[in-house]
Order: structure tokens, then C-alpha cells, then sequence
């Protein structure tokens, strides 16, 4: 299947099921998990120190530099893999990117809360592409402001080898969050690839 638009107000997501074959999400699912430098780093909330509910590693062009809720992100070389991901996302994007963040979500209490990726160094109308693999995690969406967007908030299962893209003026109107779950899940490997501008 292709990437098909979910038809949300004030939003451009589009969203492919089977992006990548079952064995090919799998296969990297593993070698993503086995080379990758994973780390959980911590953020400043309230002035204290808190560690992130999911391991984290960003890796990129040497120009794309990234602040990321309080942190200076240095980007970690491509590896093979990530650069053979990057070019098969490339080309059904149809966008350039020059990095990518990877969330691993070792089971359901890990977990992303209610953001936009909408950091200046994004840009005003980002292109995100999301690969998923692993476990089935559930994706929330809502809008912003329910008076400028009206919507319902929406959840959408994002299955091992799915690509979800969020572009337009996504950021500026919606939020998005992977909520914990107290299903027993495994480990789900999450990929954002974006476009980091030098500012
Ligand atoms: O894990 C996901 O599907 C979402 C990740 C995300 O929103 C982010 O990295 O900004
Ligand atoms: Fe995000």
C-alpha cells in the first residue's frame, strides 16, 4: 500500500500501513537495537534533572545540530542501515532529510508525552517521517486549539514496518503522544527523520 492522507483538518498526515515488508522491519528491528548507542538522557523539568521514560540516539549530517526540550543534541554518524532506511523514506517522502531521532520504547511504561516538533531549527512547516518497529504502540493526535481545529483527538496503531508523515502545518496545529500502556507490549523502535536547519 501507499501513503494515504488521513484527511485531518489543518494537518498533513499520511499514513502507510506496510511501508516496509515484515522480515525487512524485523531484521532491522534487530540490528537498530544490537548497534545503535542508546542512552536515556535526562531533561530539566522544574529545574530538576528527569530521566526520559524511552532510551534515545540522534544521528544526522555534522551540520545538523539540535536542541531538543533543553538539550544539545551532537548528532552520531549514519550508520549503514540508517543510511539505507534514510533512502527508501527519501524517495516515498519525497523530502531530503539530514537526521534522524530514534525512540526505543523497551515496554509499556516508556513513553512520549503531548508535543509538536516544532523547534525553530525545524523550521515553520517540518516533514517528519516516522517508521515504526516492533511492538504496536497506539499514536494520539489532537489539536491544539479545539475552537481553531475542530476535531475529536484520534489514535492510530502504528504497526512494525509502518511509515507515518506529518507535514503542512501539522506542528502548528496538533499535538501527537505515545501513551503508556499497561498491556503487556515488547520493545518498539521508533524513527523521525527531519530536516534540522542551522540557525
Ligand atoms: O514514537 C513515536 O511514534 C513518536 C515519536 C515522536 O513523536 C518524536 O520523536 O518526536
Ligand atoms: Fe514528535
Amino acid at each position: 500500500m501507499a501513503l494515504t492522507s488521513l484527511g485531518l483538518p489543518n494537518a498533513e498526515v499520511l499514513f502507510d500501513p506496510d511501508f516496509l515488508p515484515a522480515t525487512e522491519a524485523d531484521v532491522l528491528l534487530q540490528e537498530l537495537t544490537d548497534t545503535i548507542p542508546w542512552r536515556q538522557e535526562s531533561l530539566v523539568l522544574y529545574g530538576k534533572p528527569v530521566l526520559q521514560p524511552r532510551l534515545t540516539s540522534w544521528h544526522g549530517d555534522a551540520a545538523a545540530r539540535y536542541r531538543y526540550s533543553g538539550l544539545s543534541l551532537e548528532p552520531q554518524p549514519w550508520t549503514p542501515a540508517l543510511q539505507r532506511l534514510r533512502h527508501q523514506v527519501e524517495a516515498a517522502a519525497g523530502t531530503v532529510f539530514n537526521s534522524v531521532l530514534l525512540n526505543l520504547y523497551r515496554a509499556g511504561q516508556d513513553s512520549m508525552g503531548w508535543h509538536a516538533d516544532n523547534e525553530p531549527e525545524l523550521g515553520p512547516e517540518p516533514v517528519i517521517a516516522s517508521v515504526s518497529l516492533g511492538a504496536v504502540r497506539r499514536f494520539r493526535l489532537k489539536p491544539r486549539d479545539p475552537h481553531r481545529t475542530p476535531h475529536e483527538p484520534l489514535s492510530l496503531d502504528l504497526p512494525s514496518g509502518s511509515l507515518l508523515l506529518m507535514q503542512g502545518s501539522t506542528q502548528q496545529h496538533w499535538l501527537h503522544a505515545v501513551p503508556k500502556t499497561t498491556r503487556p507490549v515488547g520493545p518498539r523502535l521508533n524513527l523521525t527523520f527531519r530536516v534540522v536547519m542551522p540557525l
